[in-house]
């Protein structure tokens, strides 16, 4: 049998809501081999985190170092990286192999309210990572601090994304789940908008709804789905995930990332 591999690079989250946990999950449900490079573990729940611990930049690239050698992926997922000399090493690692298929979520604040990314690191994300990336998904207060200005209406973000997307020649991804209303998603490329319609679902729990979709999209580019596909695809995927109504721990509860693989699960 054969399966297209995808590597997260992406911090670990021990309530297994987001991160690594979310992407392997989401991986597994969208028919791709996943393989991850840990970029810190967190102390977390669906409150909060409570400590970080970084690896260094040498181990980082190890673990990258050790599956493109073995096990090239189809596509890479980036995730949380704190700080600059690991984004460093991420984007030097990307260059070397000539990694394909790269989507950074460019991940700044945890719907907790923590913060996962050092004030330095924000321009090492953006000169090092934007330019080897097919796509970016910031959500909204990440497309804010990106663009400089405060963002509060659907034109403004595309525009935006617009001038994030011809700055740094990736396509941009201005997700829409912080918007009031609706959970639209806006897809700037080549100069091209399409929206993704979504139904704000009335629920507290989205904890890793951003790693979910960004690593449904790598494993949609990895099947080979263009672009526009593989977001629409991805789209549906975790609109699915939190419609399922998972009710697990005391906060942002996290989302049910098997809810299409039927015969897995059992009621309990
Ligand atoms: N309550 C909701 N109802 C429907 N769709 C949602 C909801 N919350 C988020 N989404 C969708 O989930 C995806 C992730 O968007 P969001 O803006 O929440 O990203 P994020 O803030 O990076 O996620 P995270 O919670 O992991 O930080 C988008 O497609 C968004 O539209
Ligand atoms: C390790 C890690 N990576 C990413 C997120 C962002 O996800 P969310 O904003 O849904 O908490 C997180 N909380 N933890």
């Amino acid at each position: 049998m054969k399966l297209k591999p995808v590597l997260t690079i992406a911090g670990s989250d021990s309530s297994g809501g987001a991160g690594i946990q979310a992407d392997l999950k989401t991986m597994l449900a969208n028919g791709v081999f996943g393989m991850s490079a840990v970029t810190a573990l967190t102390a977390q729940n669906t409150r909060g985190v409570t400590d970080i611990l970084e690896a260094s930049p040498e181990f980082l690239k190890a673990e990258i170092d050790a599956v493109f050698t073995d096990i090239p992926p189809a596509a890479v997922k980036v995730g949380m990286v704190a700080s600059v000399p690991l984004i460093r090493t991420i984007a030097a690692c990307l260059r070397e192999y000539r990694a394909e298929h790269v989507v950074v979520d460019p991940v700044m604040v945890a719907t907790s309210g923590a913060r996962l990314i050092a004030e330095d690191a924000v321009e090492a994300l953006t000169e090092e990572l934007f330019p080897l990336a097919e796509i970016i998904t910031p959500n909204l207060p990440e497309l804010e601090v990106l663009a400089g200005y405060e963002i509060k209406t659907a034109d403004k973000a595309v525009e935006a994304a617009k001038a994030i997307s011809e700055k740094y020649g990736c396509a941009v991804l201005a997700k829409g789940g912080h918007a009031i209303g609706n959970a639209d998603d806006y897809l700037v490329w080549d100069g091209g908008v399409r929206v993704f319609r979504g139904e704000h679902i009335d629920t507290k729990n989205t904890h890793g709804t951003g790693c979910t979709l960004s690593s449904a999209i790598a494993s949609n580019l990895a099947k080979g789905a263009e672009l526009s596909g593989a977001v629409e695809k991805a789209k549906a995927y975790v609109t699915g995930a939190i419609a399922a109504g998972l009710e697990l721990g005391h906060g942002n509860g996290p989302l049910a990332h098997g809810f299409d693989l039927t015969g897995t699960y059992i009621d309990v």
